[in-house]
């Protein structure tokens, strides 16, 4: 069954590497995309755009095509996004569809610190994406955790729910929010590391240019 992935992030801004690293997971696995936005990300601080101007982003960052789509779920829910419940909620409403959560590397070393995270494996798989600068498998006790519930093969994830880990091997792209931040309050213009959609309307850059304001 075509599986039904997740990338979940505070898109703040939704950048080209977090297209380009989500279009290739989804060619890998030949699944369906949705990009999910968390409202209150947790372990980390508040982010610059609100909930609402990060989902405007990523509408605009994602027009003219279709492989990969948006879900706002995590915007019905208050308090920190825990990824657990949304995944439930998924859960209960896909039946036995394959679902896979996409993490990239650096999220992945997290992985232990999140709330409920052994129970994920029971509703979802996760797909590990590489990412510049990080060793995926650099934490020996994650790694030895999920060692037995890795696998390479892309038809392992559609012939079953839940319970693997796969490594999705993507071009690696060094581009991260906190650069574009940075480079947008320094008054700067990084064109071709934001997704083009994000230069047609002035307001959608604007929290993060106002941050160089006096
Ligand atoms: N260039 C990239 N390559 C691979 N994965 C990425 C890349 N950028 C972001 N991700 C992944 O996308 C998901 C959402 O990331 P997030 O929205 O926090 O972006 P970020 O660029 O890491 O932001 P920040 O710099 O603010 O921490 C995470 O799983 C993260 O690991
Ligand atoms: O559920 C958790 O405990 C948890 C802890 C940290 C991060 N997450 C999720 O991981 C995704 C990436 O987070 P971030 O902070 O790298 O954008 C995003 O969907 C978060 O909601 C989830």
């Amino acid at each position: 069954m075509k599986p039904l992935a997740l990338f979940g992030g505070t898109f703040d801004p939704i950048h080209i590497g977090h297209l380009s690293v989500a279009w290739e997971a989804s060619e890998l696995l030949d699944a369906e995309v949705r990009l999910m936005p968390a409202s209150v990300p947790p372990h980390r601080s508040a982010p610059t755009a609100t909930a609402e101007q990060r989902v405007e982003m990523l509408r605009a960052a994602l027009r003219g095509q279709s492989r990969l789509t948006l879900d706002t779920r995590e915007l019905d829910r208050s308090g920190p996004s825990y990824t657990i419940d949304t995944l439930e909620e998924l859960r209960e409403e896909f039946g036995d569809r394959p679902l896979v959560l996409l993490l990239g590397a650096d999220a992945f070393a997290g992985l232990r610190s999140w709330q409920r995270w052994r129970d994920l494996f029971d509703v979802t798989h996760i797909g590990v994406i590489n990412r510049p600068g990080v060793d995926t498998f650099r934490s020996v006790e994650l790694e030895r955790a999920v060692a037995p519930r890795r696998t390479d093969d892309p038809s392992v994830v559609r012939s079953q729910p839940a319970g693997r880990v796969i490594e999705l091997t993507v071009t690696p792209l060094e581009i991260s929010a906190t650069r574009i931040r940075e480079l947008l309050a320094a008054g700067r213009d990084p064109r071709y590391l934001l997704p083009a959609g994000l230069f047609d309307d002035p307001s959608l850059l604007a929290p993060y240019r106002e941050l160089s304001s006096p």
